[in-house]
């Protein structure tokens, strides 16, 4: 508590009347604290440095000296366990309770009053009570968990009180960690809540029916609203647009966004099935149709695709004659196998596609004009990728994706020239020609490699205009994003793509981000 006084301090000249054996000899520093039992009425004789006799405390002077220092230790003992931010108990070593601060008591709903001189174990579970096992097995306890109460979580440093090499009790601190753990439970089920959400989310993601058309161009989200609205009717669509543009994506789309979504989703490439096998093909044939025909017959399209939805993919390519047999089956809503005599109802929902300008086929007479009104009931363009370059940089990072997944990469770093080539590149096909171009990349390139421009095909940079290129390109090195104006360059040239914009300034995406800031910039 405070500085220990020596006897010293409190004695008397050695007078020769006085009769040293009649006291309790000690030396002249001994602390008051090491004194043993004092008889009473004894005084106490002071040896100093050469065992001489040098001094004496008259019994009366001690005892009034003992009181004092214990009046003042127990004000600051007080006043220190009621100061201290924490839970103090103390026991005797019976593990009855002397005493509970504040703290303690709030902590435990205990009044110190009632619970004075009574067991520990009265009012806890033995085996929360570390303290009666610290002074059992005279060991300390620092910083250990403990829950004495279901409501409370502490954190507790206890020890043994000695007093002469004799445990007399024991004490316990114990720091209130409730509200942190309460805090913890609280971030840990938020955490695994946002986890649920996130997963929930990304699986409602991965189901919504247009999901995998990836873009953020306002023409692609145009074509995809449209799609969904068309979806919800059992109208016959039809989906124009360059090879490669992801035709068949919304038509797959379409069908899992409308009623059907449960049967079948058949595609059949128009373009492909030769003209002597395009009935059969579609309608199936009945037993001994043709030579070399399956014993029992053959079930055709239409009927795999009972009650779902029929993608008649490149229809501008199928021959005149086989338009007329698929008009009659979409007028008549019923069609006949090879060979056959029952008519079946159809029931199918029709999708066609072309990347041909059907009506310039109907002006040249190679393409029925009945067919293509019957087909085209709600008409879908899905534009060209050199119309949404936005979306390149997505679909870079998608197939970047999938295509290290594949072949076990890492998703390698594009060099900005290279960015900048796919952003400029016409795209004659469109999003299945990206797509090739990043899977051969993902092979040739090496683990960890940035792809550079000699990772391209020699015939795919041919199809760009180096000189053009080369100029604009020359001119874009030599910005490094310190300007507004080169930021702004960069983020026009890039349609807005922060990523692809940060990658041709040669700065991260985060410093871009700052200097946007700084620069007061959207983006
Ligand atoms: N927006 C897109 N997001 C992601 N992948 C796409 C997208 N558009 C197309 N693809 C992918 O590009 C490839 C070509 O798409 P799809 O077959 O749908 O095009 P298409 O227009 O039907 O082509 P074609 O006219 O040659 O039949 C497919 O691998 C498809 O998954």
């Amino acid at each position: 508590m405070q500085h220990q006084k020596t006897l010293e301090t409190l004695a008397l000249p050695w007078k020769s009347d006085l009769d040293k054996n009649k006291m309790d000899v000690y030396r002249h520093t001994t602390l008051l604290t090491d004194i043993d039992l004092i008889e009473e009425g004894r005084d106490i004789a002071i040896k100093g440095e050469n065992d001489e006799v040098c001094g004496w405390i008259p019994n009366s002077t001690f005892m009034k000296e003992v009181f004092k220092q214990w009046k003042l230790t127990t004000a600051y003992y007080n006043t220190l366990l009621n100061t201290v931010e924490a839970a103090v108990t103390t026991v005797d070593c019976n593990g009855n309770i002397i005493f509970l601060n504040r703290i303690s008591e709030e902590m435990y709903g205990l009044s110190l009053n009632e619970v004075h001189g009574q067991s520990i174990t009265n009012f806890f579970e033995k085996e929360a009570i570390v303290l009666m096992s610290t002074i059992k097995e005279r060991q300390e306890v620092i910083n250990k968990y403990n829950q004495p109460h279901p409501n409370v979580h502490v954190l507790i440093n206890t020890s043994p009180v000695y007093v002469d090499k004799e445990v007399v009790g024991g004490i316990s601190i114990e720091r209130d960690i409730t509200e942190m753990v309460k805090l913890n439970d609280e971030l840990a089920s938020t955490t695994a809540y946002l986890h649920d959400l996130e997963s929930t989310t990304q699986s409602q993601q991965n189901l919504s029916p247009f999901s995998k058309i990836k873009g953020r161009s306002p023409v692609l989200k145009e074509a995809i609203n449209l799609a969904n609205k068309v979806a919800k009717t059992d109208a016959a669509v039809l989906i124009t647009g360059d090879s490669g543009v992801g035709k068949e994506l919304f038509a797959e789309g379409i069908h899992k966004a409308g009623k059907r979504s449960n049967h079948p989703f058949v595609a059949i490439n128009c373009g492909a099935i030769p003209t002597a096998l395009f009935e059969s093909e579609l309608f199936g044939y009945e037993q001994g149709a043709f030579t070399g025909a399956v014993k029992g017959g053959k079930k055709g399209k239409f009927d795999a695709a009972k009650g779902g939805t029929i993608f008649l993919d490149e229809v501008g390519e199928m021959p005149l004659e086989l338009q007329v047999k698929l008009l009659r089956v979409l007028q008549e809503k019923h069609y006949y196998r090879v060979s056959g005599n029952k008519a079946i109802p159809t029931d199918v929902r029709i999708i066609a596609a072309t990347n041909r300008d059907l009506e310039k086929m109907i002006d040249e007479g190679s393409f029925r004009e009945d067919l293509y009104y019957r087909l085209n009931v709600i008409s879908i363009s899905i534009p060209p990728l050199r119309d949404r370059i936005e979306d390149i940089p997505e679909l870079i990072q998608l197939f970047l994706k999938e295509f290290s997944l594949k072949y076990t990469m890492q998703i390698p770093e594009i060099d900005p020239e290279v960015m900048y080539t796919f952003l400029q590149h016409p795209w004659q096909g469109n999003i299945r020609q990206l797509r090739n171009i990043i899977e051969r990349i993902i092979i040739l390139a090496s683990d960890n490699e940035v792809i550079k421009p000699h990772h391209l095909p020699k015939n795919f940079v041919k199809e760009n205009n180096p000189h053009t290129l080369n100029i604009q390109f020359e001119e874009i090195q030599k910005l490094n994003g310190q300007s507004e104006e080169e930021i702004q360059y960069a983020l026009q040239k890039t349609f807005g793509n922060k990523a692809a914009a940060a990658k041709l300034l040669g700065i991260s995406r985060a410093t871009l981000y700052n200097k946007l800031k700084k620069h007061n910039l959207k983006g």
